[in-house]
């Protein structure tokens, strides 16, 4: 199959909407996913490829890496926005966070952009347009955060992928950053948390997973954006 979009973590949330919004005859949606849930049901009924994934060992990233490699021969788009949320704890160990945070936000897209530049290098030929990689950073790139160190740190060698790699793949490829400050809230969020959280930006306000969908459109339109961060942080760097 030709022309696919590549969205790591689609099972839920933003990688959900991403996947429902993105796929289309045309480019054809392939999301990853680890855990069974209702919504993998439904996206395969709407026609997308779900296959199960874990990046959290170097096998999961390979069995992955071949699927793709034996079942497509172009990609439009690698979206990586599989990512665990990890906050330092008393329960894992300091060691074990680092290297779990580093195994999905750095070696999984590390791996797998340099595994997919041929496929993606195919849909420029194809298609005279570019392709793109797209990586879902975080506003805790450039400000770090006392809580969720790892995490921070993790999502910072991310966005250095973006650098390099937007250098490595133009003018075939362009490869950009979106970094999210609140999308979303999760279910286990207190009303307390919520309200806290949500006095951090100007705006106030946790616009959903459209706002990173318009946000990855945007960027999968262009013809000249790359080596990019989009912010999308409510104007939470001026409070
Ligand atoms: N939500 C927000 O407000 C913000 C989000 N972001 C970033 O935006 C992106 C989307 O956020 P959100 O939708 O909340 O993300 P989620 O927390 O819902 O995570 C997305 C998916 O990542 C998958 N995943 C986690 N670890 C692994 C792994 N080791 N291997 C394979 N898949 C894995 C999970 O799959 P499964 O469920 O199938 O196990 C999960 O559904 C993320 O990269 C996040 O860091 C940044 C700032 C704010
Ligand atoms: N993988 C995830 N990363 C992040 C999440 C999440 O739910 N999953 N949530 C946040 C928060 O929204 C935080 O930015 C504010 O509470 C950050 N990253």
């Amino acid at each position: 199959m030709d022309n696919a979009i590549v969205i790591t973590g689609g099972g839920q949330r933003l990688g959900l909407a991403l996947a429902k919004a993105l796929h289309s005859k045309l480019t054809p949606v392939v999301i990853t996913y680890r855990t069974e849930r209702e919504s993998i049901a439904e996206l395969q009924k709407l026609g997308i490829t779900c296959i199960k994934a874990d990046f959290s060992t170097d096998a999961g990233i390979d069995d992955f890496n071949q699927y793709i490699q034996n079942h497509y021969s172009s990609l439009k788009a690698v979206i990586h926005n599989a990512s665990d949320w990890l906050a330092e704890s008393t329960t894992v160990s300091a060691s074990v966070t680092m290297q779990t945070m580093m195994q999905v936000h750095v070696q999984a897209p590390y791996q797998l952009n340099l595994a997919f530049q041929p496929l993606l290098e195919n849909y420029y030929q194809q298609n005279l347009s570019t392709a793109s990689i797209i990586h879902l950073t975080d506003f805790v790139v450039d400000k770090g955060s006392k809580k969720h160190i790892a995490y921070a740190a993790s999502k910072a060698a991310l966005a250095n992928l973006t650098l390099s790699f937007s250098a490595l793949l133009a003018p075939k490829v362009k490869v950009n950053s979106i970094a999210p400050s609140l999308l979303m809230f999760n279910e286990s969020d207190s009303e307390s948390y919520k309200q806290k959280t949500l006095q951090k930006s100007l705006m106030q306000i946790a616009p959903g997973e459209i706002e990173g969908v318009e946000a990855v459109q945007y960027l999968l339109n262009s013809r000249y954006i790359t080596g990019h961060t989009l912010h999308l942080n409510g104007g939470r760097h001026l409070v």
